[in-house]
């Protein structure tokens, strides 16, 4: 005769349990389902089940507080969260209080299955070790299955020390994921330190890491601790990591081999005591091929990859990420709107090629500039370069030009292929940055150009001939 495996399902909503009991069943097994906790606690008594499914928002209490009291009580119990409060802390909260697994509400039902299989076979075991507790911070919005996955991957990752590696394009939130899992996890009451390896000169780039000696090279006048001494204890960030230079890739390598690294020009060895999130949007697999980046290295980084999907691929997200940085828009002392329900179709059909962080700039300009308290279609249309005959938006839409320039270049990729071989590719840019640029300084001098163009550190003939080039002359 076969064994009963006997699963119990905890949730106040008779259509989730109908519909899972009928699912689990249909898998074989035998399910017992009630709707509160103090059911539960009788159900428990008549019988312990072999895999106990509970809901978090439960009429008589903190589903999380019961798994995390079973997980003391009955360690070998598998127990999966259910849960519709689908953000990153409960994710978390639910690796950290013992559970097996956590399933996002809508959850896939062959998903299910498949997890009370794999809870089953593992025996229960816990994942983490139940003692740590995140804040109720939630840092990341969305509620898309591609964000969820995300979610799980970060809940697995927080406690322990793995190094992670975050893809995605640009402004897809991989500063933000990193940070989530230094403040979520046992380092967050040590420094977070981030270093972006685009943004310093590639000579600077090992005394910024491992620090130098006075007189290490010139202009070294003094002692300096690098990242990996100021981040001691907590997370050092290393940005854009596709650009780290060869010596510095050689180096860092080491460290991660021996837990150790030396000072630039010093004698002073000094232990390694940092989490390392590394981030990059450019396709390192690609670098490793080119011969741009360490192999070696690139494996030791990518222990646990944290893929963030673009924009254009979590349309579900894009109006509740609005309204967050309306929100947040509001709280920073911007006037507060709300958008129309008519702009939902609108922002899902854009292709966001600086993904969140255009999104969060676009609210933040529509915040000043829609005349209503509603924003309209009407008053994002032109802001999303929709009304303009080539149909790509300014420059200034990306924070930053780094950014703003690779926006524009995914863009035209996407819309123009053909700009980006015209032979005007260079001009073309480089005017959209200067441009503003000029203007700006013109205004802050009062339209005197020789102060101007001195403030610039340009000639004035200089600044004349691209007055001239731009028509403003
Ligand atoms: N899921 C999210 N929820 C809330 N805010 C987000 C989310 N993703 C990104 N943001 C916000 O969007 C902006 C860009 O995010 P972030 O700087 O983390 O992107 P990035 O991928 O590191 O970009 P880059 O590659 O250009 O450095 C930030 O202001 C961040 O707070």
């Amino acid at each position: 005769m076969t064994e009963i495996v006997d699963i119990l399902v905890v949730d106040d909503d008779a259509a989730i349990r109908t519909v899972v009991s009928a699912a689990l069943r249909r898998a074989g097994y035998a399910v017992r389902a009630v709707g509160t906790i103090a059911a539960m606690r009788t159900a428990m008594a008549e019988r312990e089940p072999d895999v106990l499914l509970s809901d978090v928002v439960l009429p008589d209490g903190d589903g999380l507080d019961v798994v995390a009291a079973l997980a003391q009580t009955h360690p070998a119990l598998p127990i999966i969260v259910l849960s519709a409060k689908n953000t990153l802390s409960t994710a978390v909260r639910a690796n950290e209080v013992g559970a097996f697994d956590y399933l996002p509400k809508p959850f896939d039902l062959d998903k299910l299955a498949e997890t009370v299989d794999s809870a089953l076979g593992r025996g229960g075991e816990p994942l983490a070790a139940p003692d740590l507790l995140g804040d109720d911070a939630n840092p990341l919005i969305g509620r898309s299955p591609a964000m969820q996955e995300v979610y799980r991957v970060i809940a697995r990752i927080v406690p322990n020390d793995l190094t992670v590696l975050v893809t995605g394009e640009s402004g897809t939130g991989k500063e933000l994921v990193a940070r989530a899992i230094h403040d979520l996890g046992p380092r967050r009451h040590a420094p977070f330190i981030a270093l972006n390896m685009a943004a310093i000169p590639r000579e600077l780039i090992e005394a910024e890491l491992f620090g130098h000696e006075r007189g290490a090279f010139t202009g070294a006048q003094a002692r300096s601790a690098g990242k990996f001494e100021q981040a001691s204890g907590g997370t050092l960030f290393l940005d854009e990591i596709g650009d780290m230079p060869m010596e510095a890739q050689t180096r860092l390598l080491r460290v991660l081999q021996s837990g150790e690294f030396t000072t630039v020009g010093g004698a002073r060895t000094i232990r390694a005591d940092v989490r390392i999130v590394a981030a990059t949007n450019k396709d390192l697999a690609g670098r490793v091929a080119d011969g741009q980046f360490r192999e070696d290295l690139f494996y030791r980084l990518n222990v646990v990859p944290v893929a963030l999907p673009p924009l254009r691929q979590r349309p579900e997200d894009i109006v509740l990420l609005a309204r967050h940085f309306l929100d947040k828009a509001a709280q920073e002392g911007l006037p507060r709107k709300r958008i129309d329900r008519d702009v939902a179709p609108l922002l899902e059909r854009h292709s966001w090629p600086g993904n969140v962080r255009e999104l969060e700039n676009l609210m933040r300009r529509a915040a000043v500039l829609a005349r209503d308290e509603a924003i309209s279609a009407g008053d994002l249309r032109p802001m999303l370069g929709e009304a303009t005959a080539a149909g790509t938006p300014p420059l200034a839409e990306a924070a930053g030009i780094a950014a703003a320039v690779r926006a524009r270049l995914l863009h035209l990729h996407e819309h123009d292929p053909r700009a980006l071989d015209d032979g005007t590719l260079y001009n073309r840019i480089i005017a959209e940055v200067e441009r503003p640029l000029i203007e700006a300084m013109l205004e802050r001098n009062d339209n005197n150009q020789l102060r101007a163009a001195r403030a610039l550190g340009i000639n004035r003939n200089t600044l004349r001939k691209r007055l001239q080039s731009f028509g403003m002359l």
